[in-house]
């Protein structure tokens, strides 16, 4: 297997100019294709999940052009419904090009099939899929019931109610609101039960908004979206920087001796994971925000503590908490994170198992993981990466003041951030 072998990082210093958002990024593909009119999306993030939504895209004839070698896009959109009516999409791991999609081409009265990888088959639809069927939409699972792959079918839609769990994932939620405008009708989403992840609700309801679709919030259990409203394209959108890509190297600034400083986005950003630095702050950390910036340095007493906290609304970002607390006095304990369990591996899992590797006790809960840090963490462990990126990006940390570190199949990275042990190499010393 390929690997790469971090040696102990003495200190790290500078600046990173973040890559684009994914959650922004995919959203705004769709949006743009959908909508009426030319629409440029700037920085568009260059990596796995954005390559399969613009694959899919082309897929379903909507033209786009790269400007050059830049990251700017120029997307046509369709004004609506997709106009081709047979296509088979292969969709990776990317929940964000996945959950979407499903929910749009549902409403497009054509003949779909949607795949993904062997992981991605294993990911729960189920709640999308019948949110959708209840509402006539004529979709079966041609696996296992409630899991892709998926094939859809025309099929008359009559909702005017849909009602859909939110306690699995916040992705199908995002789905059915950035669908339903399709169909012109009034139509109100009804969320059953806890809703999950609601900072990524937020991304989608603005970015719906740039593109002219107003929807009417009541708490977080009602969604009502008015009759005839269309997008439109508001000309040009700026993808942010990556707020969870942000958190490697904010985390890295906390542990590493120096002062990191994140570009691209800050505390004007419309990503729920920028209130990751409010976590780094609460275990020690020294934050400093700018409209379009994070700068993390380490504590001023130099040691980093352990932290008790609700993770439900930053799932991704968490992740690297796991890591950081390795570096804290005490244990740390992120809480209501079962959403872990369904995503690119079972990551409460994989965690636990990776950071007992490097000599922390962990209790893993069914929805919550303590982290204990030890005397002195173990070197060269070989860590394994389940085909998660966040798996590769949070264990280089332990070589950040820490230990010489293996990263086993470092190219999982290619889902969000291809580029990253090349920026973390470039503020280290
Ligand atoms: O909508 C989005 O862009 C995302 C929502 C979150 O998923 P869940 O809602 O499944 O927690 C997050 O983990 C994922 O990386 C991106
Ligand atoms: C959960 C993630 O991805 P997805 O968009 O595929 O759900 C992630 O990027 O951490």
């Amino acid at each position: 297997m390929e690997h790469i072998t971090l040696a102990p990082i003495a200190r790290v210093n500078g600046t990173v100019a973040l890559p684009g958002s994914k959650s922004i990024s995919n959203r705004t593909l769709l949006l743009a294709a959908l909508a009426k009119g030319t629409t440029t999306v700037k920085g568009l993030l260059a990596a796995d999940d954005i390559h399969y939504m613009l694959e899919a895209l082309k897929a379903l004839e909507i033209k786009w052009e790269q400007t050059g070698e830049s990251r700017d896009f120029i997307v046509h959109g369709a004004a609506g419904a997709f106009p081709v009516k047979t296509a088979e999409l292969f969709l990776g791991n990317a929940g964000t090009a996945f959950r979407p999609l499903t929910a749009a081409l549902a409403l497009c009265q054509g003949h779909y099939t949607l795949s993904g990888v062997a992981r991605m088959h294993e990911r729960p639809i189920g709640d999308l899929v019948n949110a959708l069927r209840e509402a006539g939409a004529d979709i079966t699972c041609t696996g296992t019931e409630g899991y892709p792959p998926l094939a859809i079918q025309p099929a008359t839609f009559n909702g005017q109610v849909i009602k859909v769990k939110g306690n699995v994932s916040s992705q199908f939620l995002t789905a059915l609101l950035m669908a339903l405008p399709l169909t012109g009708q009034a139509v109100t989403i009804e969320v059953i039960g806890e809703l999950i992840s609601k900072p990524y609700i937020d991304i989608t309801l603005k970015l719906m908004a740039k593109f002219g679709v107003q929807v009417e919030q009541k708490g977080w259990g009602s969604f009502s979206i008015a009759k005839g409203q269309a997008y439109q394209s508001p000309g040009t959108i700026e993808v942010e920087g990556d707020a969870s890509s942000a958190s490697y190297f904010l985390a890295a600034g906390a542990i590493g001796g120096g002062k990191v400083r994140v570009t691209g986005m800050g505390s004007d950003s419309i990503q729920g994971d920028k209130r990751f630095a409010e976590a780094l702050a609460l275990m020690g950390a020294e934050i400093t925000w700018g409209s379009h910036f994070i700068e993390a340095a380490p504590p001023k007493n130099g040691q980093l503590t352990g932290i008790d906290a609700d993770m439900n609304h930053i799932p991704d970002a968490a992740m690297t908490l796991a890591v950081v607390a390795l570096f804290a006095k005490g244990p740390t304990t992120l809480r209501n994170i079962a959403s872990w369990r369904v995503k690119e591996t079972d990551r409460l899992s994989a965690m636990a198992t990776e950071l007992r590797k490097v000599g922390a006790s962990v209790i893993e809960g069914k929805d919550f993981i303590t982290v204990t840090p030890p005397e002195s963490l173990i070197a060269d462990a070989a860590i394994d990466t389940y085909d998660d990126h966040r798996m590769a990006m949070c264990f280089s940390l332990v070589a950040i003041k820490g230990v010489a570190v293996q990263i086993n199949d470092p190219q999982c990275t290619a889902k969000t951030f291809p580029t990253y042990f090349e920026e973390l190499a470039k503020i280290s010393a």
